[in-house]
This record gives structure tokens, C-alpha cells and sequence, in this order.
């Protein structure tokens, strides 16, 4: 195996370098190349991994030009920056670290809300100056005070216990909180009107996505205490600067502290012009702990992704251990095999699939064998694609996946079965995984054979009649086809059948087409496996 290389191109600790040494992994660490587009553009075709922060933006021109790259890394928790559906077509992983810098950041939070509330930085200035203005710092006191919280997952839920700590009544929003989780956390769930009605400091921990962008515009601010103040330690385009700016001056809130804005790097803004406001340059994770932290992680979990196929924290792909991988990967191989038999052999549009897992199977990472299903199945159609991309095109096609899992029911430990209805037909494969660790046909079409998989088959439906061997077996030996496994196998006496061949190479059309020749062959079809 070629050794990986992966690119550093923000401003990661080096922790990060250090560990993609360490484990065998060529890294460039060129922690100003983010920003730079065009040079990053030229750069991106060399690397099987990306190790970012905020300030690389991954878009869709990037990916378009990343032709090895296999991983996005984000040493952090948002991963706006990243366009993940064009990285998932392209079956691209983009993972983060979801907690390395959360404490780190709900800390800042707070500390912008107590800047805000007794006016420090402006009370710095003023005192290195020499002024001495007392009468003008008036600050308020946060004991008692009502802090409300939009979005109480990871970093929410710890500025809401530190803000408990500090006597606050806590109010959350979140959709996904629920009534036990809030009572564990010590705050009253509320709506988002109410939050907005009655809080005295607002503070947003939400993602920035199309539902939350511009969550706090003029219109929510309407609905707000007057004099209430807003932190925003999370995204920038959660508020609406220019609406805030104007709520600011009206004196209709009294104060903000801003940490992530609209447009970043921000030189320009707004705000800047307006006291009361305490700005600071996205530093919601720039704490040493928290930056050891999500480098190491990030390192760790692209390494390990690259070395040994382990997913963890991807939000674009099911996690699969370092453990599990090794364990999962002969099913992964047949799952792929049952897809692509089924899109092989496939002649209309599929509109339903159904992937049953019974036994054994049921108990491994189905979702990820599932990934590998869809793949199998839609390569004859997008040869690229992979476990990453194809659940998103099948989707995009609007075709119907379901699991189902069961105990074992059989003689074998556990199989999968594939069936996948089409305009104009249902069709069935079932296959499992024999101690050799190599993937079996165990029932096609319902009938039971035992089929090795090789690399060129030939799969042909035909009567169930004598002779079928004869022909076959002449066809091809009279025309250099060396047959390596023939596998027969019929629903009842006379009545459907089909064979199974392992060939050594691939059978021309033209021997294909001797053999469709016979009255009793009803069809005929070259597959290919990647096994
Ligand atoms: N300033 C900085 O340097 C940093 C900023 N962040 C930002 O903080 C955000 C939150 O991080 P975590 O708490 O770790 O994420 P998380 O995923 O644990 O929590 C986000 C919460 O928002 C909730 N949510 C989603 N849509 C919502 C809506 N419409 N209204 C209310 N709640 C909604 C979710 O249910 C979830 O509980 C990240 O997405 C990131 O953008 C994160 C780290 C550092
Ligand atoms: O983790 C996040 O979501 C952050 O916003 C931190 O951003 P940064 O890594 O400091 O550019």
C-alpha cells in the first residue's frame, strides 16, 4: 500500500503533524494555504486526506479538483465550511470531533455574557487612558437573571449548567431536548417565542443551517425583553448583523457579545461602530486544551480511517470501529457482491429495495452494510461511487431502501438477502460469508445453490430441462471459455431453473450469444465482481 498523504491547511497544533508521522502518514503542514484559494485548488489533487479548521472553506470547486481524496477532517465541531453533499457524491468522508472544543467554547460564552454585563472591554480602554469613568461602567447583575439558550446539545447543555452555577434561571429551545434531559440539566424547556419574551440574556448554540440562519432577525428581536442582551458564540448569519446593529442603537438591546460573524475573516462590520458590543475574532475554540484536543482527535481518526478503514465521527457515513472493521469487511465484500448482482442483471428502473439481514448479520453494522449494498447496486450505472456517495444517489433517485433484521432462521449462521423491485420486476439474492471468509450465492430468484463468487460469471435463466450442462459446457469449451464452478439449481422439477458459472476470463458476446441460441436458455448474462 502507497503511504496516504494528507494536507494540513489551517492552523492546527502540531499534535496534529506528529501523529500523522507517527503513524505512517505523509502530512504537509501549510497552515496559511486555507485561505489561499487558488493555491489550494492547485494543491488539493495530491492528497488523500484534508485536516481543516474554519478557515479553509471546502466547496464544490475543491472537491471537483480533490481526485484521491478520501477524508475531510475537521479539528472542531461546525462543519458549515465544508460543501458535504458535493463531498459525499464524490464519496469523500468529512468527519469533526464533536467534543474536544466544546467546554472550551460554552467558557467563552459565558465570558462574553459577564463582558457584556459590566462592560469590560469598553471599561479597559477607558481606565488605560486615564479617565476613571465610574458613573458611566453601571453594569448589571446576572444572579437571578434569565439566560435563555437556542440549541442545548453539547455546548448549550454545559453553558447552561455553568450559567445555573452562577444563579441564572436557565430557559431552553431546542427541538430536540427533551422533557427528561432538561430536568436532568436543571432548565425550563420552552418554545422559541417564550425564550424570546422573557429572557434577559439570549445565547445561540445551534449549527448554522437553512432552518437557523437569521434565527434572531428584527422580527424576533421584536418579541424580545427591551433591554436584553445576545451572545453569539456559535455562527455568524444565526443573527442578523444589520438588524442587531439597529436594535443596538434604538437602545432595544442593551448589549452583545460577538464571536462568529456573517462574513469571516471580519475586518468590516456593522457592530464595530457600536458600544456595548464586545466583538472577538471566532475565538469560541482558541484555548490550548481544546486545540491539543480536536488535533489529536482529528489526527487519530483520519489515520485510522486511512490505514484501517475505522469511521468514526463522520457525518456523512456510519461509524465503523477499528475493531469492527476487520470483522465487517468480508460482509461489506458480500453486500457489494448481492448489489451488484441484482444491478447487474437489473434491466428497468429500481424503485424499491429491501436488504434483510438474518442471523449473525443482523448484529453487525447493518447501516454500513447497507452502504455497501446501495454501492454494489448502483455501480453498473455511477461506476463511481462508494459507500460514502451511494446512499445520497440512491436517495436523489428517489428510490425506497428498507432494513428488516430477524434471528437466524435457517442452516447458515446468518445471511443477507437482497430484494429490489423494478418497473418490471422483483428480483432476489441472498448470499453469506463461509469460514474462508469468502462470500457465497446461497439463493437466487428463491432457488438455494451454493456459489463461489469469482471475479467473471455467467448467470443464465433457463428451462428446466436435460441437458443444459451439455450445452454450456460445449458452448464454451469449443470456444477457449474454461469453466472454474458450475452451480444448477431449479425451483421444482421442469420447472424454472438457473446456472451459475465461474469463468476464468471474460466469455465474448459472441459465444454469449450461441449460447442464447438454445430454445432452453431464456437468457444469458456476462457479470462482473470485484472480489
Ligand atoms: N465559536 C466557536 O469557535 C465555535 C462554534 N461552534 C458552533 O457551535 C455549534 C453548536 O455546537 P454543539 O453544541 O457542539 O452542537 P450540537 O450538535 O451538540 O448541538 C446543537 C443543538 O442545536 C439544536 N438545534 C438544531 N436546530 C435548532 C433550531 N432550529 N432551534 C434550536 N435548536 C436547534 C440541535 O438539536 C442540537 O441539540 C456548532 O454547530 C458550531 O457552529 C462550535 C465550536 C466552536
Ligand atoms: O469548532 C467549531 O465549530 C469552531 O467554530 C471552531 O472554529 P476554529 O477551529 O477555531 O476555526
Amino acid at each position: 500500500m502507497t503511504k496516504p498523504r494528507v494536507l494540513v491547511s489551517d492552523k492546527l497544533s502540531e499534535t496534529a503533524v506528529q501523529i500523522f508521522s507517527d503513524r505512517g502518514i505523509d502530512v504537509d503542514f501549510k497552515p496559511d494555504l486555507g485561505k489561499d484559494k487558488d493555491a489550494l485548488l492547485a494543491a488539493i489533487g495530491d492528497y488523500d486526506g484534508l485536516a481543516i479548521r474554519s478557515a479553509t472553506k471546502v466547496t464544490e470547486k475543491l472537491i471537483g479538483a480533490a481526485d484521491r481524496l478520501k477524508v475531510i477532517g475537521r479539528a472542531g465541531i461546525g462543519v458549515d465550511n465544508v460543501d458535504i453533499p458535493a463531498a459525499s457524491r464524490r464519496g469523500i468522508i468529512v468527519m469533526n470531533t464533536p467534543f474536544g472544543n466544546s467546554i472550551t467554547t460554552a467558557e467563552h460564552a459565558i465570558s462574553l455574557m459577564l463582558a457584556v454585563a459590566r462592560q469590560i472591554p469598553a471599561a479597559d480602554t477607558s481606565t488605560r487612558a486615564g479617565k476613571w469613568e465610574k458613573s458611566k461602567f453601571m453594569g448589571t447583575e446576572i444572579t437571578g437573571k434569565r439566560l435563555g439558550v437556542i440549541g442545548c446539545g453539547n455546548i448549550g447543555s454545559i453553558v447552561a449548567t455553568r450559567a445555573i452555577g452562577l444563579k441564572m434561571h436557565v430557559l431552553a429551545f431546542d427541538p430536540f431536548l427533551s422533557d427528561e434531559r432538561a430536568r436532568d440539566l436543571g432548565v425550563e424547556k420552552v418554545e422559541l417565542d417564550e425564550l424570546f419574551t422573557r429572557s434577559d440574556f439570549i445565547t445561540l448554540h445551534t449549527p448554522l443551517t437553512d432552518k437557523t440562519r437569521n434565527i434572531i432577525d428584527a422580527g424576533a428581536i421584536a418579541k424580545m425583553r427591551d433591554g436584553v442582551r445576545i451572545i453569539n458564540c456559535a455562527r455568524g448569519g444565526l443573527v442578523s448583523e444589520a438588524d442587531l446593529a439597529e436594535a443596538l442603537k434604538s437602545g432595544k438591546v442593551a448589549g452583545a457579545g460577538i464571536d462568529v460573524f456573517e462574513t469571516e475573516p471580519a475586518t468590516e462590520n456593522p457592530l464595530f461602530d457600536i458600544p456595548n458590543v464586545v466583538c472577538t475574532p471566532h475565538l469560541g475554540a482558541s484555548t490550548a486544551e481544546a486545540q491539543e484536543n480536536v488535533a489529536l482527535q482529528v489526527a487519530e481518526q483520519m489515520s485510522d480511517y486511512l490505514l484501517r478503514g475505522a469511521v468514526s465521527n463522520a457525518i456523512n457515513m456510519p461509524s465503523i470501529t477499528a475493531e469492527e472493521a476487520p470483522v465487517l469487511k468480508p460482509f461489506v465484500k458480500l453486500a457489494e457482491v448481492l448489489g451488484s448482482f441484482v444491478g447487474q442483471v437489473a434491466e428497468s428502473a429500481i424503485l424499491e429495495v429491501e436488504i434483510l439481514y438474518d442471523g449473525m448479520t443482523a448484529n453487525l453494522n447493518t447501516k454500513a452494510l447497507t452502504s455497501a449494498t446501495l454501492a454494489g447496486l448502483i455501480r453498473p450505472q455511477v461506476a463511481d461511487v462508494n459507500m460514502v456517495s451511494a446512499p445520497i444517489m440512491v436517495k436523489e433517485r428517489g428510490v425506497i431502501v428498507s432494513e428488516v433484521k430477524r434471528d437466524k432462521s435457517g442452516v447458515f449462521d446468518g445471511y443477507i438477502k437482497l430484494t429490489v423491485k423494478s418497473a418490471n420486476q422483483t428480483r432476489s439474492v441472498a448470499g453469506t460469508v463461509f469460514a474462508d471468509g469468502k462470500p457465497r450465492f446461497i439463493q437466487i430468484k428463491g432457488i438455494n445453490l451454493d456459489a463461489e463468487i469469482g471475479r467473471n460469471m455467467v448467470y443464465t435463466t433457463n428451462n428446466d430441462a436435460p441437458g443444459i450442462i451439455g450445452i454450456l459446457g460445449t458452448t464454451f469449451g469449443s470456444n477457449g471459455v474454461n469453466i472454474a464452478n458450475f452451480q444448477l439449481g431449479r425451483n421444482r422439477p421442469g420447472g424454472d431453473a438457473i446456472a451459475l458459472l465461474y469463468v476464468d476470463d471474460p466469455v465474448p458476446e459472441h459465444v454469449l450469444n450461441k449460447v442464447r441460441e438454445f430454445p432452453e436458455i431464456l437468457s444469458a448474462k456476462p457479470l462482473v465482481f470485484d472480489v
